[in-house]
């Protein structure tokens, strides 16, 4: 799936920028609060107007502090899958067990140096796991493939534990990243810059498909796809 991120369209059209991308899958939505990332997005009340501005699913990423006490309000806001960091959760399963009761799917972030291994009993509450390729708080940045090793390792514990878990990657994807990303293991491909800074954001997120099928298709190969 590709999900273009309106982190990198333009702010006062946010319905147009929806709009553009009709052959995503789904559309990533960055809030930040300026605490736990040092940028500041939007909240609430946008992602009720977006919802009801597109027919895209909306994937909202929470780069905010006490997700616990806000996730569960992008659930009833319209979100289709909200997305907490763990770095930032006092309860990630009970948030995540919130989130899935107002009628979301529960996502997992980790931040590129905070490892897998101590969450690997909990993924099971989850539905999406993220896994950032930047720094998060700023679109356009470097891809970072260090983080490939632990897209690996989600993607052989997902098929080990015939888990319902999509891997989500965010950060630096384009034409160049997409394909060792997918062949890593990815199931769902963030893009930012690369979708909304193209003449065509819509035929930016067909190449970008093309591209990851056949990369996934060499991950199924290689490592499996559970
Ligand atoms: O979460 C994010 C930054 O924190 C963005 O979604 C991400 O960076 C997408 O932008 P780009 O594809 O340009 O890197």
């Amino acid at each position: 799936m590709i999900a273009p991120s309106i982190l990198s369209a333009d702010f006062a059209h946010l319905a147009d920028a929806a709009d553009s991308v009709s052959r995503a899958d789904w559309l990533h939505v960055d809030v930040m609060d300026n605490h736990f990332v040092p940028n500041l997005t939007l909240g609430l009340p946008v992602v009720k107007s977006l919802h009801k501005a597109t027919d895209l699913p909306l994937d909202c990423h929470l780069m905010i502090t006490d997700p616990d006490r806000w996730a569960p309000g992008y659930a009833e806001a319209g979100a289709a899958n909200v997305t907490f960091h763990v770095e930032a959760a006092a309860n990630p399963i009970q948030t995540a067990r919130a989130i899935r009761s107002a009628g979301a799917l529960a996502g997992l972030s980790l931040k590129p140096g905070t490892a897998l291994d101590p969450y690997f009993e909990i993924l099971k509450e989850f539905d999406t796991l993220l896994i950032m390729s930047v720094e998060p708080g700023f679109g356009g940045q470097a891809f970072m493939p260090e983080v490939l090793g632990k897209v690996t390792a989600a993607r052989r514990a997902v098929n080990a534990g015939h888990l319902r878990l999509f891997i989500e990657i965010d950060g630096g994807i384009g034409e160049d990243t997409i394909v060792q990303a997918a062949e890593a293991g990815v199931d769902v491909f963030v893009a930012g810059s690369a979708v909304y800074a193209a003449d065509d954001p819509d035929r930016a997120v067909t190449r970008l498909r093309e591209l990851a099928r056949d990369g996934m298709a060499r991950c199924e190969a290689e490592i499996g796809r559970g």
